[in-house]
């Protein structure tokens, strides 16, 4: 594994599944792998799930880490080729990339999608010319399309809590005042489909997600049918695919509440946070029993450990 962008670069995703949770049983087990290596954070986007549990992951294994929100403290960088920089961008990325990577072994970058052009989002311009230019591995800590290590996190917690051996996993769109990435929602359809679990994706119409990362699978419009019998309930809200980063619905009927989880199995109700409680999710769900929020947040810590091992056993 050269870098871990998606499921994809995963050499076995069964090994991974084994090492999380060998990890999960024992953090410090490969204490002094990451001795004399440095972890460098780079955030252009907030965060406090992914910002905390790899820096941890990081310290777990031995590394040093440096964290470095970048809009705060770098200067403001020029993506584009060809530019002439004669505004305020003091800096290309093509120079502050390769810098960055003279001072580390591994970096995360944190890059939300822009949707100011779905090709460049789709394209991954940003995270991509860390991959070119860094000289060391690149770990997606959520980029413009894909949040791997949130979806190998809620892997985990579902191998986890599943208490049959092909639950039924619904991802459901849910309503939200701002216009917020496709990245969870691709990264969990794609990571879901290398399972066996039956997945079903239940969004209003319009919000169909890329082709690359739905596959043969078809959304269901109906989200009470989607929600009937399922083992688990994973809510995200995502801006439109199609009409690019706009917002086509408010409805709150498609916010989750006790109304929906009723036909389901019992089903656990997850969520990548941070989550817009009575838009996303009634307080009543988000607070109940079924709710595995806090616990899969946890996972954020193994499988970030688990990236980070398997990319320093590389390094031995
Ligand atoms: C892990 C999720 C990160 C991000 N979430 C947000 O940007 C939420 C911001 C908000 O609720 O205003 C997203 O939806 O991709
Ligand atoms: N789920 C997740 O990545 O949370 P943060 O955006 O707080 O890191």
């Amino acid at each position: 594994m050269k870098h871990f962008t998606s499921v994809h670069d995963l050499d076995s995703l069964d090994e991974a599944l084994k090492l999380a949770f060998e990890l999960k049983k024992d953090p410090y087990k490969y204490q002094t792998l990451g001795k004399n290596k440095t972890l460098l954070l780079v955030f252009f986007n907030s965060s406090l799930r992914t910002r905390l549990s790899t820096q941890k992951a990081g310290l777990n294994l031995g590394m040093n880490v440096i964290v470095f929100d970048i809009n705060e403290g770098g200067w403001k960088l020029e993506t584009e080729l060809g530019v002439i920089m004669d505004g305020d961008k003091p800096e290309h990325i093509r120079e502050a990339v390769p810098v960055i990577g003279k001072y580390c072994d591994i970096i995360g970058v944190r890059s939300f999608a822009k949707f100011e052009n779905r090709e460049d989002d789709y394209q991954e311009k940003i995270i991509q010319q860390f991959i070119d230019y860094a000289g060391v591995p690149v770990v997606s800590m959520e980029a413009a399309t894909r949040h791997p290590l949130q979806s190998f996190a809620d892997h985990l917690t579902i191998e986890e809590f599943k208490t049959k051996e092909r639950p039924k996993v619904v991802l459901t769109w849910a309503p939200h005042p701002r216009a917020l990435p496709q990245a969870v929602p691709n990264s969990f359809v794609e990571w879901m489909r290398q399972t066996d679990y039956e997945l079903v994706v239940t969004h209003p119409e319009g919000y169909e997600l890329a082709p690359e990362f739905m596959g043969d699978l078809k959304p269901e419009y109906d989200q009470m049918k989607a929600f009937e019998g399922a083992d688990f309930i994973y809510a995200k809200n995502w801006a439109a695919y199609n009409d690019y980063g706009k917002i086509l619905s408010k409805d709150m009927n498609w916010t989750v509440t006790d109304r929906q989880m009723a036909v389901t199995n019992n089903a656990k109700f997850m969520h990548c946070l941070p989550v817009r409680r009575n838009m996303i999710v009634s307080d009543s769900v988000i607070d109940g029993p079924n709710s595995i929020v806090v616990p899969e947040a946890e996972n954020r810590l193994f499988s970030a450990q688990a990236v980070l091992k398997m990319l320093l056993d590389q390094m031995k």
